[in-house]
């Protein structure tokens, strides 16, 4: 970390923090909505079922360090934790495959609380070309190619069936995106600076349903 307590761009922040944030974001929200001005990290841990420590130690990367006997200050928090998010700008993404899974992503508004906007989707099935979904339109897929360079979108939503994520995921790499959020279980062979989030529900449910097995045991 920086002498100042935030992390630079070159520090990475390990994964497990980050996906923890997001976390005490919603929890802030909440408390902030009930009237609570200052919070300690006490109170955090004890309702969120963590270590005050632990939570010392994330909410340290923006920034925002709490006062002794009055905590941290509700609204200065929730905007840090934002600001280090990036839930307050907008990043705008493509998504290619309007499938299923695709069009429940597009009819979820709520990634916009998240800064992230589908500017577009694209797809090769000309049923589904021409529709809208959450606002969004279905371009044909060749599209892409035009669009990039008139938009300059860095992020893409990968939902397309896994036998072609792979070139996909190269078109979208040579239309200049930076960022891949890959729903598919393609283990994509990407540049190294093209930041890829896999994202697999059947990892979850894996879990989920060997805790069950187990308590039922
Ligand atoms: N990450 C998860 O937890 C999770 C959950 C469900 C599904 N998936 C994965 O998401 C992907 C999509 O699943 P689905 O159920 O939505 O499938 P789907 O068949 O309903 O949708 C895939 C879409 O991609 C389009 N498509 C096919 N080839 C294309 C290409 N070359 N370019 C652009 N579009 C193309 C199809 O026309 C279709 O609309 C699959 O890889 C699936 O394994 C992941």
């Amino acid at each position: 970390m920086s002498e100042t307590g935030k992390y630079k761009t070159k520090d990475r922040v390990p994964e497990p923090t980050l996906k923890r944030l997001p976390g005490y974001l919603y929890y802030l929200e909440q408390v902030k909505e009930e009237g609570t001005i200052n919070i300690s990290a006490p109170t955090i841990g004890k309702d969120l079922g963590c270590d005050p420590t632990q939570v010392v130690k994330d909410l340290a990367v923006t920034g925002v360090k709490g006062k002794p006997r009055v905590g941290y200050n509700t609204y200065e928090l929730i905007h840090a934790l934002e600001d280090f998010l990036g839930f307050n700008r907008i990043n705008e993404a493509f998504l290619v495959g309007a499938g299923n899974l695709g069009a429940a992503l597009m009819a979820y508004q709520e990634h916009q609380s998240l800064g992230l906007r589908i500017l577009a989707a694209f797809d090769v099935d000309s049923k589904k070309i021409g529709q809208t979904i959450g606002g969004i339109h279905i371009l044909e897929y060749n599209k892409l190619f035009s669009l990039y360079d008139r938009l300059n979108v860095k992020i893409g939503i990968l939902t397309t069936p896994n036998h072609v994520a792979q070139d996909v995921a190269e078109d979208l790499v040579n239309c200049g995106i930076k960022a891949i959020w890959n729903f598919t279980s393609a283990k994509l062979s990407l540049p190294e600076e093209i930041i890829v989030q896999n994202t697999s529900m059947s990892s979850y449910a894996a879990v989920l349903l060997r805790r069950l097995n187990d308590a039922e045991k």
